[in-house]
């Protein structure tokens, strides 16, 4: 899988004084808010939020999957669509947000304010996902939010392991629906319908990524068809899957999502967050940082992966601990650095004071 950093960030249209909404305290900018100085906000309407349910007869969701395993260790294999296929069948699929055909046109991995990047999986998921197996962390009744989820592996693994619910939230509604919410239900199908296959198949056709040292194949629709008769499988009503009924999507933007999810009675509250390669743009800091604060449970953790520098963008690891420095709600640690080429990391937060809420 490529992973090209092409970051398209529109020009600076807003106050330089005002750019990333903190208010002057006498007269001067504190130092949390200098940091998100380097970016600016999008030009485009906020996106409001919104719940996605999962459509009643979702099978036709996945009549042309082309989809990808990923099996890392001794973790339930995962399995999601392949981001090719988005780009084949553009002109086919349903696209409100226009963000299929304006990503293939700019060629652009991100759009600020218009594309958040989610239709394809950036690789920290993967650091990520190494670091759980490592951890044995399990998620047995636990509530788990995938913040910024995209392709949604790391709530899908949690879903898998027993988390008792699962949020996932992408800025794009065109993710959710076209994504996230497939991915969910190619991994709610009877795991052995698909892996007696992968073991039919031997290792040796495995794609092996060196990198980050998970397993990857790809498999089509012609595959599955081989070795389960898809008639037994359409035979299944996925949307009533117990897996799927633990799940919430939702689109939009952070603070919109913030607002629709706190009003849920009583406001639901997150043992666990994940949240992977979304601290690119430094003028999202100060809503994420409020997000992560009002949704975390007081004893709940935060897992952050992400890379030391988003070139192009500017924002990365150093300025967000800064940020989360000033803003003295939470520690940070660091669980796992990479040193290889483009420096990668993942984190942890917690609450200092577990009340701070
Ligand atoms: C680069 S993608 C990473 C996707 C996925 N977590 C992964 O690692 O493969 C960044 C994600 O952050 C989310 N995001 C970024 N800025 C956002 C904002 N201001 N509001 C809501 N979501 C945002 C988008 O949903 C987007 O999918």
């Amino acid at each position: 899988m490529s992973f090209c950093f092409n970051f398209d960030l529109p020009a600076q249209t807003t106050n330089p004084e005002d750019v990333d909404g903190n208010k002057l305290q006498n007269g001067k900018k504190d130092e949390a808010a200098k940091s998100t100085e380097g970016n600016t906000k999008p030009t485009e309407p906020v996106k409001e939020a919104k719940e996605h349910l999962p459509p009643s007869d979702p099978q036709f969701l996945l009549d042309d999957a082309v989809f990808e395993t990923v099996t890392i260790g001794t973790l339930p294999p995962l399995r999601f669509l392949n981001e090719t296929v988005f780009e084949k069948t553009a002109l086919e699929r349903e696209d409100g947000e226009k963000i299929l055909s304006r990503t293939a046109e700019q060629r652009s991995d991100l759009i600020s304010g218009v594309y958040e990047g989610g239709l394809k999986v950036w690789e920290c998921t993967y650091d990520l996902l190494e670091l759980i197996e490592k951890d044995g962390e399990t998620f047995g009744g636990k509530a788990v939010l995938d913040l910024g989820c995209g392709a949604g592996l790391l709530g899908i693994l949690a879903l898998k392991r027993g988390a008792t619910q699962v949020h996932f939230q992408d800025y794009n509604s065109t993710v959710i629906e076209q994504l996230t919410v497939p991915n969910v239900m190619l991994n709610c199908q009877e795991d052995d319908e698909v892996d007696s296959e992968d073991d039919k198949e031997g290792s040796g056709k495995g794609n092996i990524e060196g990198e980050v040292g998970c397993k990857k194949k790809t498999k089509t629709k012609e595959d599955v068809k081989e070795s389960s008769p898809l008639p037994k499988k359409r035979a299944v009503d996925l949307s009533q899957h117990p897996l799927l009924t633990k799940c919430h999507f939702f689109s939009g933007d952070w603070s919109t999502f913030l607002a629709l999810v706190l009003k849920t009675d009583p406001p639901t509250k997150f043992d666990i967050i994940f949240t992977s390669e979304t601290i690119y743009n430094t003028a999202y800091y100060p809503v994420l940082h409020e997000t992560l604060q009002k949704l975390l449970a007081p004893h709940g953790l935060v897992y952050l992966a992400t890379k030391s520098h988003y070139f192009g963008v500017g924002g990365g690891l150093h300025l967000f601990e800064t940020f989360v420095e000033q803003k003295g709600v939470f520690s940070l640690d660091h669980l796992w650095n990479g040193e290889e080429g483009l420096q990668r990391h993942v984190v942890v937060l917690r609450f200092k004071k577990p009340k701070d809420t």
